[in-house]
């Protein structure tokens, strides 16, 4: 049985900025296992392997929209369990939800595991969360690499902190916040496998209510987590729409993702930069930010 491997430093990280990256975390040998077992189901069950996609609601329709060159295993699948044994057994592995509701007072209690291949080729994802937590109790993405790779870097967004690019690397595991941490996939120049286990809670997150935004609003109340993905929205605009359009090629879909996320940050500028601004020279070292 695979064990994981993370000391307890890492869950203060995780618990005070919102990720956190553990190296060396199930051992060189068991990472060389796992990454045959994947590259063993490509070759004998390609068609097991499915197209991954962004999720669009539109007007209540869902549109999936594809990346191209990215292909993951769904272990909901009973063929994909039985191809990849040892991944299954890690992504049903309570180890992990022991750590994390030790070390965070999390009540996580389901794993939901996926693999995923990168073939390469500029292939990547766009900005986005893991989850909306008014829809599900998915707490903590934990996403496990399985090879170095030219490219394809981890771009986490945890506002207010700053953004942090990391590495695909072997036996590399990065944890952070589901609902609130914003991240991307960097165009990857060679092939990169990786998978990912979502750490849901018996409850949704609790998050309080969306304060007022009025002059009478204290920094504490500001940076409420939706207000941070909210802003964070705004100032990474660029970025976001580059994301996009290094991520999906140019169809009708693509352009409802960029006019979305323009008519998102049009109302982001008028109600809520302001107010971000006007606190902007606060010290905020002292507040303690929600992420779980
Ligand atoms: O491959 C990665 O590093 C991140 C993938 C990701 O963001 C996702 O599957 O939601
Ligand atoms: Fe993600």
């Amino acid at each position: 049985m695979l064990n994981w491997n993370i000391p307890k430093s890492v869950l203060s990280q995780l618990r005070i900025k919102g990720y956190a990256v553990v190296d060396g975390v199930l051992g060189p040998s068991n990472v060389e296992y796992l990454r045959n077992e994947m590259l063993n189901a490509l070759q004998t069950s390609p068609n097991l392997l499915s197209q991954n996609n962004t999720i669009l609601i539109n007007k209540n329709e869902k549109i999936l929209v594809p990346k191209p060159n990215i292909g993951e295993f769904d272990f909901t699948n009973t063929l994909v369990k039985q191809q990849l044994k040892s991944m299954d057994q890690l992504g049903s592995n309570q180890q992990i939800m022991k750590i994390l509701n030790q070390g965070l007072g999390l009540d996580i209690n389901k794993l939901q595991i996926k693999a995923q291949v990168n073939f390469g080729q500029g292939a990547c994802f766009p900005i986005h969360l893991d989850t909306d937590y008014k829809q599900d109790n998915r707490k903590i993405t934990a996403i496990m690499y399985l090879n170095d790779t030219e490219g394809g870097e981890l771009v986490l967004y945890p506002f207010p902190f700053d953004k942090v690019k990391i590495e695909p690397k072997a036996d590399r595991l990065v944890l952070f916040s589901s609902a609130f941490c914003l991240h991307r996939v960097l165009p990857t120049k060679t092939p990169r496998l990786c998978f990912t286990i979502w750490c849901a809670g018996k409850e949704p997150i609790k998050v309080p209510a969306l304060p007022e935004l009025d002059d009478n609003i204290t920094l504490s109340d500001l940076y409420h987590p939706t207000y941070r993905s909210l802003y964070a929205k705004s100032l990474y605009v660029d970025e976001w729409l580059n994301s996009i359009i290094q991520s999906h090629k140019d169809t009708p879909s693509r352009k409802v993702l960029i006019d979305n996320l323009l008519a998102d940050v049009e109302i982001i500028e008028k109600k809520i930069v302001p107010v971000f601004k006007k606190y902007q020279s606060e010290p905020i070292n002292n507040l303690e930010l929600q992420w779980f």
